[in-house]
């Protein structure tokens, strides 16, 4: 890989997860969405990114679907695959930033990580992101403001009841692309455990206060079983 002396970008895509809350009996990612696993329409709109210098998929070492499911792609020269996910997504992604320092990535280069599981990307909102953040210190990430009024539960699942309403002014509901420096967000996940969700957390842990870049309504994870039909309706309507 030619690294120049200015910082590139790379996307990196956890993509080892088993999609458990989905409910799909296998991982999420490779369920068929508009004709498609769902792993290939992220790719597709990362790999359509010109400022992505490269696009790193953290795979399972297990992993025995991916070649299959995402065909010609991945003849594609700057797609590149680790076989190094986690039990955690924040392991996934910490296998991922080692293989890009292998690689030859700088530490001062960008990365910019993205789910897999966020398979509606579009590459303008991934050229927004970089825009908004690449003469930034720290960094930042998609988010949305939230929209609903927010409830704190008391007790679990059916008997659930709200204990209070929490006040939404001020909070973002977070998503990916989330865009640091490979030297800044390695330690930061290092220092922050297996257990972080996000990035910006890790991030947020050391005292920098990353960059909150307004997101889309459209760019959701798949997460639950309904979100599977969601998912196939956006897709073929936007
Ligand atoms: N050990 C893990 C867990 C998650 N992921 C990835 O992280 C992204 C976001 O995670 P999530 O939506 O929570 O996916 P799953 O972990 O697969 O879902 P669940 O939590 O319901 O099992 C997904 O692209 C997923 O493949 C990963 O690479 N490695
Ligand atoms: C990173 C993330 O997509 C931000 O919303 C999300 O936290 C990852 O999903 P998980 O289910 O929490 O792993």
């Amino acid at each position: 890989m030619l690294i120049g002396m200015s910082p590139c970008c790379h996307a990196l895509v956890p993509c080892a997860g088993v999609g458990q809350r989905a409910g799909a009996g296998a991982p999420k990612q490779y369920r068929a969405i508009a004709g498609e696993a769902m792993v290939v329409h992220t790719l597709r709109a990362l790999l359509q990114v010109e400022r992505l210098a490269s696009v790193l998929v953290v795979l399972s070492p297990d992993d025995t679907a991916f070649e299959a499911a995402v065909g010609e792609l991945v003849h594609d020269p700057r797609l590149r695959v680790a076989r190094c996910g986690g039990a955690s997504r924040a392991e996934s992604v910490a296998g991922g930033l080692q293989a890009l320092l292998e690689q030859g990535v700088m530490p001062h280069d960008w990365v910019l990580v993205h789910d897999a599981a966020r398979c509606l990307v579009e590459p303008a909102w991934v050229d927004r992101l970089i825009d908004a953040c690449r003469d930034d210190e720290v960094g930042g990430l998609l988010a949305l403001p939230v929209a609903d009024t927010l409830k704190q539960q008391v007790a679990q699942g059916p008997d659930a009841r709200v204990a209070a309403t929490v006040d939404r002014a001020g909070k973002w509901a977070a998503q990916t692309p989330q865009m640091f420096r490979l030297g800044l967000l390695q330690p930061a996940l290092r220092q922050a455990g297996e257990h972080l969700t996000d990035e910006s957390s890790a991030i947020e842990a050391l005292g920098h206060d990353p960059r909150l870049v307004r997101g889309d309504l459209l760019n959701l994870k798949v997460t639950w079983p309904e979100d599977f039909a969601l998912a196939e309706r956006l897709l073929g309507t936007v």
